[in-house]
Order: C-alpha cells, then structure tokens, then sequence
C-alpha cells in the first residue's frame, strides 16, 4: 500500500531523503521517527505527490506518486503540520467544501462530518469559525479532513502534537480502528510511547537515511541487546551464585535480587529459576524489565552519529 525504492530528495545543496525503502501493507502502521529536520516530512511529502522525487519510485495505494499524482491524492489522507483551514468557514462548511473535491455526495459528507465531529469531540463547535479553534481543535479537525473520504492510506505528520492527553488518546484510538479495518497508515511522531503503542514497524531517519527499520521487539534487542529479567527473593541472596547457563549473564546483584542478560528466555528461564528453587531461595518475582523505545531510538542516534564523526 505505500511502498518506496530509492527515494531521495535534493533541496540546492541539501539531500533531504537519500534513497530511502519502504514497505507498508494493508493494516499496517509504519512510525517514522527522527530529528527535527531528519527527512520526515519531505518523506510525507513525496509520498502524498506534493514533491516530485529526485530519485527513486514510490507506489501508494497502488499509484505511482509522479505519474498518477491524481489517483494519488484521492487515495490519501494527509495531517500536514500546516493544517490550511480556512478561519472564516465553520467546521460543517469547511469539511463540505472538502468533501465536494473529493466528489463525495452531501448526504455522505454530512453523516461522516457528524461521525467524525462527535468521535474526536468537536460537535459542540460544528458551527463555530475555524479561527476560534484553539490549536488542538485545529489539528483534530485536520485529521476529520484527512479522514472524510475514507481513504485506504493514511500519512499522518505529528497527529497529537498539539493535543490535551485525553485528545491525543481519542486520536491513538482512532488510529488503532483505522489499522484493525485494513487501512495503511505512515506516522511521523516525536512521541515515542505513542510510537511503540501504535507501530508495527519503526523506521528511524537520520540526515535523510533510515538508520534502522524494523519491528520494534527487533530494534530493541539488535540496539540494547538481549532482554533483561530481574528476580526478587524474600531472604537475602547470601553468598548465592547461580549455575548459569549459557548464554545467560549477571548484570547486577542486590541484596535480595539478581538482574540477567538472557539470550534464549524460552529455554534457560526455566533452569535458572530451578536453580534457585533448588537452592532453597524463595522467589518474590521474576520478571522481564521493561526497554523503552526511548533508550532504543537514542542509541539508534548515538551510534549513527558516532558512525558519521568516526
Ligand atoms: N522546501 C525546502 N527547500 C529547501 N530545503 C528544505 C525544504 N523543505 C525541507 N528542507 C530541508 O530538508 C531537510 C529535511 O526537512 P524535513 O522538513 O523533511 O524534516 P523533518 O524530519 O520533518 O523535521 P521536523 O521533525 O523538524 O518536522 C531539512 O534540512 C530542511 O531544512
């Protein structure tokens, strides 16, 4: 549904995307993340056929982005971090007149307007002008009018930046529908809880090159290494040393605690925690500790940066 080869984009002197792949099927969220000025958004933007590529192709939802542009932008619903609304319409008037460029019926426009209105929470201001929309309302009107024609592709620049939490939590869910009924949806977001709820792949981009794609269980262990597992005891540990098997190490060892490094959980959890039950210790807990995409995603940078400077 978007997929990209060798897509690049040169600004005079500034190669803003270099050669990027992408693939993204069918009920499937792809998060971009990167630093400010990575690529992201020119990414969005050839992607939507607002910028011409230098090099490369991209298909989305089945149309090539130069050379069926049209088809393109039928196809897509796009939350720019410019929303363009026009201050002087009100809700009802704005997404009519959008709805009419997409050549959907009035009856349509109407019953999708109060769906969307009332799911994101603005029916109350359904007749209020769009330049007394605060800046939340505004982005989540945006993303009503990128919604409106019910399009199979999705790209979405920041949804929630500018929302209120239980906002930006209706608009999480909204997305989560829009992936369970098969739509394509690309995200570009600085939210990294958001990202690791919503993605089944992350593509990290740096100085236009995606540094690291996959899925994010994937990430985590390639970036940070093998999952971390802490066992708490009710007595002290006193002089025990476990029979480690292979593939698992000692991180730290507290008074009543031990953490390990363990390549194959499935296989030696077992025995380590047999170990310990046949060393008369008591277990309290023993539990996988959480990685944020967080540290990921900044060892991603590091190491990419690191890379360039070595
Ligand atoms: N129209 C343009 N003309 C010249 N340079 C541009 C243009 N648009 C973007 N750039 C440059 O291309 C690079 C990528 O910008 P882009 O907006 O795609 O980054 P981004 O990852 O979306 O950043 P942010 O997270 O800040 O939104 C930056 O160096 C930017 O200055």
């Amino acid at each position: 549904m978007i997929f990209a080869e060798n897509l690049s984009k040169q600004f005079d002197d500034i190669l803003a995307v270099d050669h990027i792949h992408l693939n993204v099927g069918a009920g499937k969220v792809l998060v971009l993340l990167g630093p400010n000025g990575a690529g992201k958004t020119t990414t969005v933007r050839m992607l939507t056929s607002v910028l011409r590529p230098t090099t490369g192709t991209a298909r989305v939802a089945g149309y090539d982005v130069v050379r069926e542009a049209s088809h393109v932008r039928a196809s897509v619903g796009v939350l720019t971090e410019h929303h363009g609304l026009y201050g002087r319409m009100n809700a009802r008037e704005y997404l009519r007149f959008y709805g009419s460029l997409y050549n959907l019926s009035d009856k349509l426009i109407a019953d999708r307007t109060s769906e969307l209105l009332t799911t994101f929470g603005l029916a109350f201001a359904a007749s209020k002008r769009l330049g007394e929309y605060s800046k939340g309302m505004r982005q989540k009107l945006a993303l009503v009018r990128a919604m409106l024609h019910d399009p199979p592709v999705l790209l979405l620049d920041e949804p929630t930046s500018a929302m209120d939490p239980e906002s930006a939590k209706t608009v999480r869910d909204a997305i989560k529908n829009l992936k369970a009924s098969h739509r394509t949806i690309l995200l570009c977001t600085h939210n990294l809880a958001e990202a690791e709820q919503l993605a089944d792949q992350i593509a990290i981009i740096r100085l236009g090159k995606i540094i690291y794609q996959g899925e994010t269980t994937r990430l985590k262990r390639e970036l940070l290494g093998s999952p971390v597992y802490e066992a708490r005891f009710s007595g002290n540990l006193n002089g025990y040393s476990p029979n480690l098997p292979d593939g698992v190490k000692i991180l730290t060892r507290g008074e009543k605690s031990l953490q390990f490094m363990v390549e194959d959980p499935e296989t030696t959890n077992p025995l380590l925690m047999s170990d310990m039950v046949n060393a008369g210790l008591q277990i309290v807990s023993f539990h996988e500790m959480t990685r944020s995409l967080e540290q990921a995603y900044l060892e991603a940078i590091s190491r990419d940066r690191e890379e360039i400077h070595a």
